[in-house]
């Protein structure tokens, strides 16, 4: 199973602002998102990205089929108005619980009709939901779409394949800003995984467009 990650950033790293703009990508890199999209079995982000964006995570700007969005959500907060789970009928979708998430949470969500995978007592198992929506559902190709706390744990557990980051020509700053990937972090540089830059693409509104392998923990 191949795991990518994509995600877009500031200059100085940030993929959203403090309070929670992420207005980063141009619309060109958009439609470059979304083709990915339409090549991935699913797509993957965080609960905080579904609070703070209220994501649809379908394939709108080119043609293409909407993979299955999953949500990584340990306490089952996913709203019932968000568009995920308002169009859960629609369009599959799979909210991944911890043990931390209530019967009565879980009910709601698969009532919505959406899937519940559980995995994990507190946060979610990343390994045990990667490998169930590979061995179960038969997945080949994965995207994970972040946020930073999502895009550490599949860093840090050496999940990902592949890394493309959109750097656009602006700055957000604040020491609050949430960056590419959050997390624990690691004491020592070396610690991290290694990448090699496999690509470079320019759009046509300045950003620079990274295409890395990643490599596995040192
Ligand atoms: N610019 C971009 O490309 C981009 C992409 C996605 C999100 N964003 C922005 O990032 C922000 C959200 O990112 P974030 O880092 O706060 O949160 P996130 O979206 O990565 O969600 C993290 C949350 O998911 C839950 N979770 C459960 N198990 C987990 C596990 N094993 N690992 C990680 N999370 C687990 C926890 O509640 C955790 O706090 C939003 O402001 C959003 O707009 C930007
Ligand atoms: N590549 C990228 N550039 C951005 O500028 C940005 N904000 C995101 N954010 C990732 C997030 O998972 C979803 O892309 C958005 O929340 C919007 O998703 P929709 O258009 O509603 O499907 N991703």
């Amino acid at each position: 199973m191949k795991v990518t990650i994509n995600a877009a950033m500031t200059i100085d790293g940030k993929i959203a602002t403090a309070s929670g703009d992420s207005t980063i990508s141009s619309k060109d890199d958009l439609k470059r998102v979304h083709r990915l999209r339409a090549g991935s079995d699913a797509v993957v982000v965080g609960i905080s990205t579904v609070l703070a964006d209220d994501p649809q995570l379908t394939v709108r700007l080119v043609r293409g089929k909407n993979p299955v969005r999953v949500v990584v959500d340990s306490r089952g907060r996913i709203p019932d108005d968000s568009q995920l789970l308002r169009t859960a009928r629609k369009v599959r979708t799979i909210v991944a619980a911890s043990m931390q998430a209530s019967a009565v949470d879980v009910e709601r969500i698969r009532q919505a009709g959406a899937e519940v995978i559980l995995a994990g007592n507190e946060a979610v198992d990343i390994k045990a939901l990667f490998s169930a929506l590979k061995k179960k559902m038969g997945f080949k190709k994965i995207l994970v779409e972040g946020g930073g706390e999502l895009n550490w744990s599949v860093l840090n557990l050496g999940l990902a394949d592949e890394l493309i980051v959109t750097i656009a020509p602006r700055v957000a700053g604040g020491r609050l800003a949430t960056t590419l990937v959050e997390g624990d972090g690691y004491d020592a540089i070396s610690q991290g995984p290694k990448f090699r830059l496999a690509r470079v693409q320019k759009t046509r509104a300045g950003e620079l467009v990274l295409f890395y392998k990643v490599g596995k923990n040192t």
